[in-house]
């Protein structure tokens, strides 16, 4: 891997399976990453590909130290932006790029009103299957690709991690991106997560057909608000899934599995709530978010007892 795109300062926030990955692998290309941390951190290691990284990273546990950065790779999960607020105050000066790297199709929304002035918002779609199976341990199990809206950010993007183990795809259509993007999660993530098991679930060809009409209640919303998509994306978004088994699973599998809050109403919710806008019947998702709901409440309600 060549070193000689010029080596810059990069601010991770988030120090899970997404942060762990990008950090490592923006590390791994020369450039000097800090990672922000809720919990704290002495080392993070990530699996990828037969080997263990060990990358040389900055860690970082209150927004006193830190100072303003070029690019802020924000990787907390959706419902956790804005406790990212602090951290965000302290590393955008005017000129910074925050890659908001999360799911859901409402990046710049949510993320917009919390920064300070000048700075910009990148939204960014993950195409990766990663886990965090211990405070700083992540493993890569599938792809490591970042799209994102096509412009001057998206070229510098592209530079600074040229590189890298990272491939950034800039994209013409935005929203029907962010849609294509929200099929892969729609019925793998509630699925995975409410029977607590793997991707491998999705191969079994009754399983498959609930998937099918899952996302196809999905389609309807997105054409509604205005994606380009049709039923080849719906087949596309399975067989993405399916190219993750057998021991990969979703981000809100691993979520469930280690007890920590879901991040359904961002992506389920997404649906449900445009659905709505609509007046479209979208009875699945209704019954997936009613039921992670009451997943999420157990999870909550056992951290307080
Ligand atoms: N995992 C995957 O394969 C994929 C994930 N995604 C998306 O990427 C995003 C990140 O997911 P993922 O990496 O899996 O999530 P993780 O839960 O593994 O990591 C999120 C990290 O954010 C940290 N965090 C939360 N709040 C703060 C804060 N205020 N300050 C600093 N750090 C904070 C958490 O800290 P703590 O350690 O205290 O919990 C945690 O380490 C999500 O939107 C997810 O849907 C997209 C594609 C694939
Ligand atoms: C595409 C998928 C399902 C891959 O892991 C993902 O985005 C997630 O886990 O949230």
């Amino acid at each position: 891997m060549s070193s000689s795109a010029p080596s810059a300062r990069i601010a991770v926030i988030g120090g899970g399976a997404v942060g762990g990955l990008t950090a490592a692998f923006a590390q791994e290309a020369g450039h000097d990453v800090t990672l922000c941390l809720r919990s704290p951190l002495d080392e993070l290691t990530l699996s990828t590909e037969g080997e263990v990284l060990r990358p040389a990273l900055r860690f970082a546990g209150a927004p006193e130290e830190v100072a303003q950065h070029d690019w802020v790779f924000l990787t907390t999960k959706a419902q956790d932006t804005e406790g990212a607020t602090g951290w965000l105050n302290a590393l955008c000066g005017p000129d910074t790029v925050v890659a908001v790297i999360q799911n859901g199709i409402d990046h710049t929304e949510r993320v917009a009103p919390l920064l300070p002035a000048g700075a910009e918002v990148m939204p960014t779609l993950a195409f990766m299957a990663v886990e965090r199976v211990a405070p700083g341990r992540i493993v890569h199990h599938f792809n490591s690709e970042l799209h994102v809206p096509e412009g001057r950010s998206a070229e510098r993007f592209e530079a600074l991690l040229a590189n890298s183990r990272i491939r950034v795809r800039s994209v013409a259509d935005f929203r029907t991106a962010a849609w294509r993007k929200l099929f892969t999660n729609v019925a793998a993530n509630p699925l995975t997560a409410l029977l607590k098991q793997r991707m491998h679930i999705i191969e079994d060809p009754e399983m498959y057909e609930r998937a099918e009409e899952i996302l196809l209640e999905a389609l309807a919303v997105a054409q509604a608000e205005g994606a380009l998509v049709d039923e080849k994306d719906v087949r596309r978004a399975l067989r993405g899934n399916l190219a993750v088994a057998p021991d990969g699973g979703t981000s809100t599998f691993y979520d469930r599995l280690a007890g920590r809050p879901l991040e359904h109403e961002h992506i389920t919710g997404a649906v449900v709530r445009g659905a709505d806008r609509h007046g479209i019947p979208v009875p699945l998702n209704r019954l997936l978010l009613t039921m992670l709901r009451a997943a999420d409440r157990e999870l909550r309600e056992s951290h307080q007892g």
